[in-house]
């Protein structure tokens, strides 16, 4: 009997050669690379890659140059296409609702990279209270006044990030490990708020503060800390950050579009906002040139998820869900069963 066939996106496998093996053992492996969206989507219409029952997607660096996962694009995949596994945690470039009405479950690998995002996130939250941005683009510029300045007035201005207040939006896997890491090692005191309050047993080790309204946490917070999915629409927009205390600080770790950029430089500018710490932009690969020039303002090049850790995470996690989905009827982390099973009720 002829073995199913997996199509596998983008580059090679990395790391984990003999898990790699196992998928070998029971599929048949097509491969597409990195083909654009156009023959990506001529390469469906023509069958090229036969009935195939799974897309494996190891990495973000390729593998998504088809672009977005929307309806034109899903509606080519064969009827035969069961679970798409890829790696990452955001999936804001694919419509897994509209991916659960043909019946596909989707499987992010959001578990790989929650360490390496968490500490990331630390970073960035350290950043903007002792302002590491000001002090590093001085000693980057190899200007002797510009280290003079850094040198002479940081400390006047910066602050021990200990016991201050945490506003975390989003205590998921991620949220919850920044959470964590900012309450044992600085003493934060941690609030959060979610669409649902967390059990006392994940509260209590945190002394965390739930707060069902956003707008009502946003005023206690020395810092808030955006940890939550895109889910099409923005979260935070000047009249949140009017909410905010004078001069506290943001850090967004999730997506960039998630932020009205404007108003942030705006609120930055007239210093209601004292600093912020960004891995994600609104107009990714563009960062914006006034957040760029601010030296209150730490930036990263969306890489708090890139490791040597996620990336060996990521590759194994997209094979275990794939293999656990065809062994056991059980993928490991779907994100759209809540829409397969209303499809499958329909
Ligand atoms: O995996 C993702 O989606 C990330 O943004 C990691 O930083």
């Amino acid at each position: 009997m002829s073995k199913p066939i997996l199509l596998h996106l983008g580059d090679d496998i990395k790391w984990n050669h003999e898990l790699y093996q196992q998928l070998q053992a029971k599929f048949t492996i097509k491969r597409s690379y990195s083909m654009s969206r156009a023959d990506f989507s001529n390469a469906l219409k023509a069958n090229q890659f036969g009935d195939f029952v799974a897309m494996y997607r190891p990495f973000w660096n390729t593998g998504g140059e088809m672009g977005n996962w929307d309806d034109e694009l899903i509606s080519l995949l064969p009827k035969s296409c069961k679970i798409y596994a890829s790696a990452g945690a955001g999936f804001d470039w694919v419509d897994t609702k509209r991916l659960a009405e043909s019946g596909i479950i989707y499987c992010n690998a959001a578990a790989a990279c929650t360490e390496s995002v968490a500490d990331a996130g630390i970073w960035l939250i350290l950043s903007t209270f002792r302002l590491f941005s000001w002090s590093a683009s001085a000693a980057h510029s190899a200007s002797i006044p510009a280290f003079q300045d850094a040198n002479r007035n940081i400390a006047a201005v910066t602050h021990n990030p200990n016991h201050f207040t945490l506003g975390i939006i989003g205590l998921g896997k991620i949220g919850h490990r920044i959470a964590q890491k900012a309450h044992a090692a600085f003493d934060m005191h941690i609030l959060y708020h979610d669409i649902r309050r967390m059990p006392a047993a994940v509260e209590a080790p945190l002394g965390a503060t739930y707060y069902a309204s956003l707008d009502a946490m946003l005023p206690a917070a020395d810092c808030v800390l955006v940890a939550t999915p895109f889910a099409g629409d923005k979260l935070l927009d000047a009249a949140h950050f009017a909410k905010m205390k004078r001069g506290a600080r943001l850090v967004n770790i999730a997506r960039g579009r998630l932020i009205d950029e404007p108003a942030l430089v705006a609120a930055l500018a007239s210093g209601q906002l004292g600093a912020a710490g960004l891995d994600v932009h609104y107009d990714e690969p563009k960062v914006d040139a006034r957040l760029a020039g601010m030296r209150n303002v730490q930036l990263l090049a969306h890489t708090a998820g890139a490791s040597v850790e996620s990336h060996v995470g990521f590759e194994r996690l997209g094979m275990e869900n794939v293999l656990g989905f065809f062994e056991t009827g059980k993928a490991v982390t779907p994100v759209n069963l809540q829409w397969i099973k209303e499809t499958a009720r329909l």
